[in-house]
């Protein structure tokens, strides 16, 4: 039996994602940054969970993705890691802890490594950051691509608008995604493209590619999971499916606990001691 692996189940590793790949199996993947949440994804049969960090926007409450440290990530991605008995778990570096520095990316990946027992971590950009991901790949660092909508370089285009759906600019991300392969990367993440082009990235490198808005002919789909629950407002774009509407689940709860409190109705006889 290996080291990290609890009694009865098989963890999911990126050579079982890879032939899940070659099979047509298509991949599962969802965000979580804490404990409870990443119980209950990982009992379901989540394949791969991402502390993503969206957590920035859905824990931390910020407009983006820049502000969250390494240190935030690190406890998020400890908390999930815990949690954990078979998903993979991959980790977002933090915008400004990987770019142009392969040094400092090659620290941040181990600290998130060492710190949190997570199984691998993702980095947005392509041709940009081929060093940062080389040296991370080279300590033995599982390593996820994410190139189409790269969240941490809002600033740069303005909007969350569909990406690549200029000629030069769809050319640009399919040559990103072999440099990706060529590096070594396990897989990438491709988010709010058009369908055909992400399609043409699925066929053409050899390993899986998950999408985000980008459409069905990719090896895996990813959403966050504050969204797909309906917990998230305001957030609704067209890419998002909603199974559930915790929402109103969550404010009905409350509600009634309110007026259980104000009604003196809770806690009842058998409630106290
Ligand atoms: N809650 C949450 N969900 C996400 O999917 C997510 C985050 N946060 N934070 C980090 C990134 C940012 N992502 C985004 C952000 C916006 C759109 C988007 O489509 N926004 C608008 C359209 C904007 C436009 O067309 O200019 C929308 O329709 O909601 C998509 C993905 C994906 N990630
Ligand atoms: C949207 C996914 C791919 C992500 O990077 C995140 O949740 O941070
Ligand atoms: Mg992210």
């Amino acid at each position: 039996m290996s080291v990290h692996s609890s009694a009865n189940i098989k963890r999911i590793t990126t050579h079982i994602l890879q032939e899940m790949k070659e099979r047509g199996e298509k991949i599962s993947m969802l965000t979580a940054y804490d404990f409870s949440m990443a119980t209950i994804v990982d009992a379901a049969g989540i394949d791969i969970i991402l502390v993503g960090d969206s957590a920035s926007n859905v824990m931390a409450g910020h407009e983006t993705t820049l502000p969250i440290t390494l240190d935030q990530m690190i406890y998020h991605a400890s908390s999930v890691v815990r949690a954990v008995k078979r998903s993979f778990v991959v980790v977002d570096i933090p915008f400004g802890n990987y770019q142009g520095n392969s040094s400092e990316a090659l620290r941040s990946a181990i600290r998130i490594m060492k710190e949190s027992g997570a199984h691998a971590v993702k980095v947005e950009g392509g041709a940009e950051i081929k060093e940062s991901v080389s040296r991370i790949l080279s300590a033995g660092v599982p390593v996820m691509g994410h190139l189409g909508l790269t969240p941490q370089s809002i600033y740069k285009f303005g909007t969350y608008t569909v990406r690549a759906k200029e000629e030069a600019e769809a050319k640009k991300l399919l040559e990103d995604a072999k440099i990706l392969e060529e590096c070594g990367c396990f897989a990438i993440v491709l988010e709010k493209i058009p369908a055909s082009l992400a399609k043409k990235v699925a066929e053409s490198v050899q390993i899986p590619v998950i999408g985000i808005g980008a459409g069905p002919h990719v090896d895996g789909q990813v959403l966050v999971m504050h969204d797909m629950l309906g917990i998230t407002q305001e957030f609704k774009p067209r890419f998002l499916r909603q199974y559930a509407d915790l929402q109103q689940v969550m404010t009905d709860a409350f509600k009634n606990y309110i007026r259980d409190v104000k009604n003196k109705d809770f806690p009842n006889k058998s409630e106290s001691y």
